[in-house]
């Protein structure tokens, strides 16, 4: 697997090893590395552990992954990576394997933790947590634990469930903690990942990212050359900064392409009309497929079934786009063999795009596609996270409307009702989320929250008392969460006040629903859509 920061030049040093056991995160934990400034690769556990020791690495990190390391086919690893000298960090899955292997003991004593947990060091001033205070929260998410340390290490850190929450040999030179320090809810994760690196292997932060923009337009150039390309263009932040991206590269063989599935938010197309092509100037062509997908999504409830129905239409469109733009271009004009799609990292990790990884949703652009795609895919921004994205766009001049958009997932309020897809259902979906976003923006609320997903339980009714007489209606979610990029989010404090007014507001004007709710889950166990 390739590096998640494109670089400008070669690594001068030896990389930290990144072993991916199938986690969520192991990309994440490649990111976190790079931005401690000290260069980091993945490889997959299958990899043997001679050809890793092979490409001299500074430091291995073990990453969590979906098995049980006593469970039977579970990946495991040789013990010889312990004894090679090698300073190794565990994490998850990767703590409770070096547990296992080293001779510690690892079980299910029901001991199950996800997401913000209290964190006590019993430990303070060593080596991973020099600096850091006694008590404070970090993101778990688990089944298993270690219950006893193998010979040798001291019990660094403990939770209210988990005696053993991290463990350290600093003769050995091996690390471990039962958390996620990766990902940015832990408090001081990227402390404790610095310690490791810095001190526990001993290495200097020397390595510096260089500059995506200007590697990606090289790569594009050669990749399409003189011939055309679409982009699926949606209005938000992904597409937008791979559309200026390939614009820089390609210039006017580029037509942007967006589609009106029907699924869209109140507006939403004629902002897209409007104000994209003004700020950007790109070339776009405006395709109204509503019909198209209301009648794929017929009869349809199944989340996984719905997801690749809406992956599937959009082909068929931007197929039907790439033959009308050849049309358009006469006898003379160059094929269409490229489809520009503002494909994240999260949206590959998600789909089960890493070795070994679990398919948690397949988001449309990645596992929705269909098997006879015709295109040759261009996806520039397929190895970064959305910060890295608005980074880049911001480089490129795209303005702050566009570059610090909320998102808004492709499928679009297609993954937003539970139960059947129907013009009717869309209709009270989009009233419910105007309300719900006009009230955040007018609360200035919008920056701090990641997304809001405003969710209609279409096969769910409740009883409701309304103008003295009972209703029998469907309850609307909301879902504020706050996040950096996705891979995991809190439930967002919304002001009371907020809720009461969107709350209020949405039964009195919306027809059907009496009731309103907040989800207040984190992500994990939740994901920040419902479907
Ligand atoms: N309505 C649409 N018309 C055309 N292409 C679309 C549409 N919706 C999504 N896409 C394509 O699918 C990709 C993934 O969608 P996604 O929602 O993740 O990204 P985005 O809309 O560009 O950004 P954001 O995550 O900020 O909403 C987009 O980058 C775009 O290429
Ligand atoms: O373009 C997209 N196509 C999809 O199929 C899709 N599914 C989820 N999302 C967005 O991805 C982020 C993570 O969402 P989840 O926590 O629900 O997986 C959130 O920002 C979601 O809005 C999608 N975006
Ligand atoms: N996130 C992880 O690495 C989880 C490890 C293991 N599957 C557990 O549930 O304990
Ligand atoms: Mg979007």
């Amino acid at each position: 697997m390739s590096s998640a920061i494109p670089v400008q030049s070669a690594p001068d040093n030896d990389p930290v090893l990144v072993v991916d056991f199938g986690a969520q995160y192991a990309q994440l934990i490649a990111r976190r590395v790079r931005e401690a400034r000290v260069y980091s690769e993945i490889v997959p556990s299958s990899m043997p552990v001679a050809e890793m020791l092979a490409k001299n690495p500074k430091a291995i990190i073990l990453s969590g992954g979906p098995s049980s390391v006593y469970e039977e086919g579970a990946p495991q690893i040789d013990r010889a990576i312990f004894e090679a000298g090698v300073p190794v960090f565990g994490m998850c899955y990767g703590f409770q394997l070096m547990a296992k292997t080293l001779g510690g003991t690892v079980d299910n004593n029901g001991a199950r933790e996800y997401g913000r947990t209290p964190l006590t060091v019993s430990r303070s001033g060593s080596t991973l947590f020099e600096g850091v205070p006694a008590q404070h929260s970090v993101w778990m998410s688990h089944g298993d634990a270690c219950s006893a340390a193998p010979e040798g290490f001291a019990v660094t850190a403990s939770t209210d469930l988990v005696p053993v929450a991290a463990f350290e040999n600093d003769e050995a030179r091996l690390y471990g903690v039962q958390y996620h320090p990766e990902v940015l809810h832990s408090d001081h994760g990227q402390q404790i990942l610095e310690h490791f690196l810095y001190r526990g292997a001993g290495i200097a932060p020397t390595w510096t990212t260089g500059s995506v923009v200007e590697e990606q337009v090289a790569l594009i150039r050669e990749q399409v050359g003189d011939k055309r390309a679409i982009c699926g263009l949606s209005g938000g932040v992904d597409s937008a900064v791979a559309a200026a991206l390939v614009n820089r590269a390609i210039g006017d063989q580029l037509t942007c392409v967006y589609v009106d599935h029907g699924l869209m938010r109140k507006g939403e197309t004629e902002q897209v009309e409007k104000d994209f092509v003004a700020a950007t100037g790109v070339q776009l062509k405006v395709v109204d497929a509503s019909e198209r997908f209301l009648n794929a999504l017929k009869g349809v409830t199944d989340p996984e079934e719905k997801r690749k129905i809406i992956g599937r239409e959009f082909i068929r469109v931007f197929e039907q786009a790439q033959a009308e733009i050849i049309a358009e271009a006469g006898e003379h004009g160059e094929s269409v063999d490229f489809l520009v799609q503002g494909t994240l990292y999260p949206d590959v990790v998600e789909s089960g795009g890493g070795e070994g990884t679990a398919n948690i949703k397949s988001h449309h652009n990645v596992g929705g596609l269909p098997e006879d795609l015709q295109f040759q895919l261009v996806e520039p921004l397929r190895k970064l996270f959305k910060d890295e994205v608005r980074m880049v766009g911001q480089e490129l001049g795209l303005p702050e409307e566009i570059v610090q958009r909320q998102p808004f997932p492709g499928p679009g309020l297609g993954i937003r009702i539970v139960g059947e897809v129907t013009k009717e259902r869309l209709d009270l979906l989009r009233d419910a989320d105007a309300i719900a976003r006009e009230e955040l923006t007018a609360a200035g609320l919008d920056r701090e929250i990641w997304q809001c997903p405003v969710v209609l339980l279409a096969d769910v009714r409740s009883v409701g008392v309304q103008g003295d007489g009972r209703t029998y209606g469907h309850p609307i979610v909301l879902r504020p969460v706050s996040s950096e990029d996705a891979m995991t989010a809190d439930w967002s404090r919304l002001p009371y006040d907020v809720l009461a007014k969107i709350s209020t507001r949405i039964t009195n004007e919306v027809r059907d629903v009496n009731r309103v709710v907040v989800d207040v889950t984190s992500k994990p166990p939740g994901t920040i859509e419902w479907e």
